[in-house]
Protein backbone atom coordinates (compact mmCIF):
# COMPACT_ATOMS: atom_id res chain seq x y z
CA UNK A 1 0.00 0.00 0.00
CA UNK A 2 1.38 3.46 -1.02
CA UNK A 3 1.38 5.82 1.76
CA UNK A 4 1.95 8.63 -0.74
CA UNK A 5 -1.31 11.76 -0.05
CA UNK A 6 -2.89 13.07 -3.24
CA UNK A 7 -4.37 16.07 -3.17
CA UNK A 8 -7.07 17.28 -5.73
CA UNK A 9 -7.05 20.19 -6.79
CA UNK A 10 -8.61 22.11 -10.09
CA UNK A 11 -6.22 24.93 -11.24
CA UNK A 12 -6.11 27.77 -13.98
CA UNK A 13 -4.36 28.64 -16.88
CA UNK A 14 -4.77 32.52 -17.62
CA UNK A 15 -2.72 34.52 -20.32
CA UNK A 16 -2.64 38.16 -21.28
CA UNK A 17 -2.52 39.26 -25.14
CA UNK A 18 1.58 38.82 -25.05
CA UNK A 19 1.19 35.07 -24.19
CA UNK A 20 2.14 35.32 -20.91
CA UNK A 21 1.31 33.14 -17.67
CA UNK A 22 -0.38 34.40 -14.00
CA UNK A 23 1.24 32.91 -11.61
CA UNK A 24 0.49 33.18 -8.16
CA UNK A 25 2.77 32.77 -4.75
CA UNK A 26 1.05 31.81 -1.28
CA UNK A 27 1.67 33.49 2.17
CA UNK A 28 4.35 31.16 3.61
CA UNK A 29 5.64 29.71 0.04
CA UNK A 30 8.75 29.75 -2.18
CA UNK A 31 7.49 28.62 -4.94
CA UNK A 32 4.97 30.31 -7.82
CA UNK A 33 2.10 27.55 -8.82
CA UNK A 34 -1.36 28.15 -10.67
CA UNK A 35 -4.36 29.80 -9.49
CA UNK A 36 -6.83 27.08 -8.00
CA UNK A 37 -7.39 25.38 -5.40
CA UNK A 38 -9.56 21.87 -3.94
CA UNK A 39 -13.04 21.55 -4.64
CA UNK A 40 -15.47 22.37 -1.99
CA UNK A 41 -18.85 20.35 -1.32
CA UNK A 42 -21.09 23.10 -2.56
CA UNK A 43 -19.30 23.68 -6.22
CA UNK A 44 -21.29 22.47 -8.72
CA UNK A 45 -18.31 21.59 -11.07
CA UNK A 46 -15.14 21.88 -11.47
CA UNK A 47 -15.15 25.20 -13.67
CA UNK A 48 -17.42 26.48 -10.23
CA UNK A 49 -14.47 25.63 -8.27
CA UNK A 50 -11.74 27.51 -10.41
CA UNK A 51 -14.65 30.44 -10.48
CA UNK A 52 -14.96 30.37 -6.93
CA UNK A 53 -11.17 30.53 -6.16
CA UNK A 54 -10.05 32.76 -8.91
CA UNK A 55 -12.39 35.24 -7.07
CA UNK A 56 -11.14 34.26 -3.54
CA UNK A 57 -7.88 34.83 -4.98
CA UNK A 58 -7.15 37.33 -7.41
CA UNK A 59 -10.97 39.42 -7.24
CA UNK A 60 -11.48 38.86 -10.69
CA UNK A 61 -14.34 37.48 -12.31
CA UNK A 62 -13.98 33.91 -15.00
CA UNK A 63 -15.96 33.24 -17.80
CA UNK A 64 -17.24 30.23 -18.32
CA UNK A 65 -17.47 30.60 -22.12
CA UNK A 66 -14.04 29.38 -23.93
CA UNK A 67 -12.80 27.62 -20.95
CA UNK A 68 -10.38 25.12 -22.30
CA UNK A 69 -9.91 22.02 -20.60
CA UNK A 70 -5.59 21.04 -21.02
CA UNK A 71 -6.18 17.79 -18.83
CA UNK A 72 -5.55 15.98 -15.76
CA UNK A 73 -1.93 16.47 -15.07
CA UNK A 74 0.04 15.26 -12.01
CA UNK A 75 3.10 15.72 -9.76
CA UNK A 76 4.88 15.92 -6.07
CA UNK A 77 3.13 18.62 -4.01
CA UNK A 78 4.64 21.95 -3.94
CA UNK A 79 4.07 22.51 -0.39
CA UNK A 80 3.09 19.00 1.62
CA UNK A 81 5.99 16.60 1.11
CA UNK A 82 4.85 13.29 0.55
CA UNK A 83 1.76 14.77 -1.05
CA UNK A 84 1.27 14.45 -5.11
CA UNK A 85 -1.31 17.25 -6.31
CA UNK A 86 -3.69 15.98 -9.15
CA UNK A 87 -4.99 18.89 -11.13
CA UNK A 88 -7.94 19.24 -13.86
CA UNK A 89 -6.47 22.05 -15.35
CA UNK A 90 -8.13 24.38 -17.41
CA UNK A 91 -7.22 27.82 -19.53
CA UNK A 92 -9.99 30.46 -18.63
CA UNK A 93 -10.30 34.18 -19.13
CA UNK A 94 -11.05 36.24 -16.50
CA UNK A 95 -12.77 40.00 -16.53
CA UNK A 96 -11.92 43.03 -13.79
CA UNK A 97 -9.04 43.91 -11.83
CA UNK A 98 -6.31 41.22 -10.97
CA UNK A 99 -4.90 41.64 -7.78
CA UNK A 100 -3.58 39.34 -4.62
CA UNK A 101 -6.44 38.30 -2.45
CA UNK A 102 -6.66 36.21 0.75
CA UNK A 103 -3.56 33.90 1.09
CA UNK A 104 -2.12 35.14 -2.21
CA UNK A 105 1.38 37.30 -1.41
CA UNK A 106 2.64 37.86 -4.67
CA UNK A 107 1.38 37.52 -8.47
CA UNK A 108 3.47 37.62 -11.32
CA UNK A 109 3.07 37.21 -15.13
CA UNK A 110 5.69 34.90 -16.66
CA UNK A 111 6.86 33.77 -19.91
CA UNK A 112 6.50 30.09 -20.00
CA UNK A 113 9.50 29.82 -22.40
CA UNK A 114 11.32 31.80 -20.15
CA UNK A 115 11.31 30.94 -16.53
CA UNK A 116 14.83 31.06 -15.85
CA UNK A 117 16.07 30.33 -12.48
CA UNK A 118 12.31 31.67 -11.00
CA UNK A 119 11.42 29.29 -8.28
CA UNK A 120 8.28 27.00 -10.08
CA UNK A 121 6.18 24.44 -8.36
CA UNK A 122 6.75 21.25 -10.16
CA UNK A 123 3.09 20.56 -11.29
CA UNK A 124 3.46 23.98 -13.73
CA UNK A 125 7.20 23.60 -14.65
CA UNK A 126 7.07 20.36 -15.41
CA UNK A 127 3.31 19.86 -16.77
CA UNK A 128 1.72 23.11 -17.37
CA UNK A 129 4.03 25.35 -18.91
CA UNK A 130 5.23 23.19 -21.23
CA UNK A 131 2.45 22.56 -22.70
CA UNK A 132 2.02 26.00 -23.44
CA UNK A 133 4.60 27.08 -25.35
CA UNK A 134 4.65 26.62 -29.24
N1 LIG B 1 -3.59 25.77 -6.29
C1 LIG B 1 -2.52 25.08 -6.64
N2 LIG B 1 -2.01 24.16 -5.79
C2 LIG B 1 -0.90 23.49 -6.17
C3 LIG B 1 -0.28 23.72 -7.43
N3 LIG B 1 0.83 22.92 -7.53
C4 LIG B 1 0.92 22.23 -6.38
O1 LIG B 1 1.79 21.45 -6.07
N4 LIG B 1 -0.16 22.55 -5.56
C5 LIG B 1 -0.35 21.95 -4.25
O2 LIG B 1 -1.72 21.73 -4.00
C6 LIG B 1 -2.10 22.35 -2.77
C7 LIG B 1 -3.49 22.91 -3.00
O3 LIG B 1 -3.86 23.61 -1.91
P1 LIG B 1 -4.48 25.07 -1.98
O4 LIG B 1 -4.07 25.72 -0.70
O5 LIG B 1 -4.15 25.76 -3.25
O6 LIG B 1 -6.00 24.77 -2.05
P2 LIG B 1 -7.13 25.52 -1.28
O7 LIG B 1 -6.90 27.01 -1.43
O8 LIG B 1 -8.40 24.97 -1.75
O9 LIG B 1 -6.76 25.04 0.18
P3 LIG B 1 -7.36 25.22 1.61
O10 LIG B 1 -8.84 25.38 1.45
O11 LIG B 1 -6.95 23.95 2.31
O12 LIG B 1 -6.64 26.43 2.15
C8 LIG B 1 -1.04 23.40 -2.51
O13 LIG B 1 -0.78 23.59 -1.17
C9 LIG B 1 0.21 22.84 -3.18
O14 LIG B 1 0.92 22.02 -2.31
C10 LIG B 1 -0.83 24.69 -8.31
O15 LIG B 1 -0.34 24.94 -9.42
N5 LIG B 1 -1.94 25.33 -7.88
Amino acid sequence: MSSTKLIRIVAAVIRDEAGRVLMVRKRGAEVLQQPGGKRDPGDRDDLHTLERELHEELGCTMRREGAHRLGCLSAPAANEPGHVVEAEVYEVRVEGTIEARAEIEEIRWIDPAATGDLLIARLSREQILPLLVI
